[in-house]
């Protein structure tokens, strides 16, 4: 296997194009615009209610969870595109599998926000 040697340089250059990624995402992507908003209200509600540490752990993970599988459906999204631009039956299961990921992490971070936040506010 090649392997090339450690070049501090060519670290640096990941970094550069992951947050290039992580740009095209909040620019482009209409899903984690809404994401990011979701995200926005709940670190807000989280720092108005005072939550825990463990609950601020619990709210965070399940942010970066929901931002991790939109922005990874997002590129298979982008290379299904490519690989098929036509309508192809196994395309369709790709894409599907990729939103449900997105599905879980989203209903995940409803549940948690639930938990974390009703009792604070109704209770
Ligand atoms: N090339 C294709 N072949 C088969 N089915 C497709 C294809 N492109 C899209 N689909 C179907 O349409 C659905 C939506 O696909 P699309 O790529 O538009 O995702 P989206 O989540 O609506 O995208 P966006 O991020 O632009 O909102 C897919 O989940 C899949 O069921």
């Amino acid at each position: 296997m090649n392997n090339p040697k450690f070049s501090i340089i060519d670290r640096i250059k990941s970094f550069k194009y992951a947050f290039n990624g992580l740009k095209f995402f909040f620019l482009n992507d209409h899903n984690g615009r809404v994401h990011l908003l979701a995200a926005i209200i709940a670190i807000g509600l989280s720092f108005y209610l005072k939550i825990s540490s463990l609950e601020w752990v619990a709210i965070l993970s399940v942010i970066s969870a929901v931002f991790v599988t939109e922005i990874l459906n997002s590129a298979i999204e982008k290379l299904a595109d490519v690989v098929s631009p036509d309508y192809h039956p196994k395309i369709k299961v790709v894409k599907d599998l990729a939103a449900a990921a997105v599905l879980v992490a989203a209903f995940l971070a409803v549940a948690v926000g639930l938990l974390v936040f009703i009792p604070k506010l109704f209770l």
